[in-house]
């Protein structure tokens, strides 16, 4: 099946980071949000991000406003009637997820590929709200989408060969690296990350060391490029406490309890770099 329309539901920074990147690849896409304001928010972003590669010199005026001219703005989801692949980026919540997979069954015509960014939320349980199952996937984009090279691709358990080998040369097409994995809790890059990310914040909660000194252990003693701290923020706590809820509830295994400190931190409303506060201050 050859993919030239794409819907992505949720403009915040995985939905606009990937619809910036599909632009730039081509394709003709819609970006999808609740309200206008959030769609609009998530364009300047994009333009923020292009007119970056400008005054360095890599790419043009005349291409940006190219790349700007192929996304159209939507706050309604019956636009999935015009998509061939619609790539869902909204909140890291079943029940979100679940109820714009039924709506996004409906609109989308019968050919359109359901593909989700979930950081770790089960495919198969996904796909099972829709009649298409064998065209639900797991697309799963990395931080900052323009930047990082992978993609993790977690096929559900009816998709198909066809629907994989689209989505694969979707990816690839992004120059983006595809790496399969299977349908676990947290798949392969977040059952990794996540629970690293947790120990720092026990580390913090137990007195240990201070935010700062563990990301600079963490950069300067393993070379991460950011610390552990610095990029929960950048993730999002509330993304990082849904993360570390479906690892403890999915292994039904203590070892991935949420840290309290980061429960709290997420009910203070103390989100990250997005809300302005999580462990440093943006504001
Ligand atoms: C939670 C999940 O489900 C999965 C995930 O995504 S987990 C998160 C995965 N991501 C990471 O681990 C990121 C770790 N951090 C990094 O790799 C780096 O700190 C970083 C790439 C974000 C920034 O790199 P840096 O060297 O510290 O800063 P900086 O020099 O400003 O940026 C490097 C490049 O990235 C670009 N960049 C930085 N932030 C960006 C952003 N938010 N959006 C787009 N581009 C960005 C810069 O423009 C710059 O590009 P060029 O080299 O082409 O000029
Ligand atoms: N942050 C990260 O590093 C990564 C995140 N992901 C995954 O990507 C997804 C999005 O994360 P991220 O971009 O960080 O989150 P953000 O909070 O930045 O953005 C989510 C956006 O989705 C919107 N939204 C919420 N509900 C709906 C809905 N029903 N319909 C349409 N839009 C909706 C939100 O609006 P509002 O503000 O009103 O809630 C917000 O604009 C999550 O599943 C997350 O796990 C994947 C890889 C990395």
């Amino acid at each position: 099946m050859s993919i030239q329309r794409v819907m992505v539901i949720g403009a915040g920074q995985m939905g606009s980071g990937i619809a910036q990147v599909c632009a730039m690849s081509g394709y003709d896409v819609t970006l999808h949000d609740l309200k206008e304001e959030f769609v609009e928010k998530g364009l300047n972003g994009i333009k923020k991000q292009l007119q970056r590669q400008v005054d360095k010199e890599r790419i043009t005026e005349t291409d940006m406003d190219r790349f700007l001219r192929q996304v159209q703005a939507s706050t309604e989801l019956s636009n999935a009637k015009d998509a061939d692949i619609i790539i869902e980026a909204a909140v890291e919540n079943m029940d979100i997820k679940k109820q714009l997979f039924v709506q996004l069954d409906q609109f989308a015509p019968d050919h359109a590929i359901l593909a989700t960014n979930t950081s770790s939320l089960p495919i198969t349980e996904i796909a099972a709200v829709t009649k298409r199952p064998e065209q639900v996937i797991g697309m799963h984009f990395m931080n900052p989408v323009p930047v990082m090279k992978l993609v993790e691709i977690i096929r559900g358990l009816a998709t198909t060969d066809e629907t994989f080998n689209t989505v694969k040369e979707m990816a690839e097409s992004l120059k983006k690296t595809a790496v399969e994995v299977n349908d676990f809790p947290g798949f392969v890059s977040n059952r990794i990350l996540m629970p690293m990310i947790n120990e720092a914040i026990y580390t913090v909660f137990e007195g240990v060391a201070s935010p700062e000194d563990v990301d600079e252990v963490m950069k300067l003693g393993m070379n991460h490029p950011m610390g552990p701290l610095t990029l929960a923020d950048f993730i999002g706590l509330d993304t990082c406490l849904s993360i570390m809820e479906t690892l403890h509830e999915g292994f039904g295994d203590d070892k991935y309890r949420p840290c309290p400190l980061l429960r709290k931190y997420v009910k203070a409303g103390w989100l990250g770099k997005k809300a302005g506060r999580g462990f440093y201050n943006y504001s």
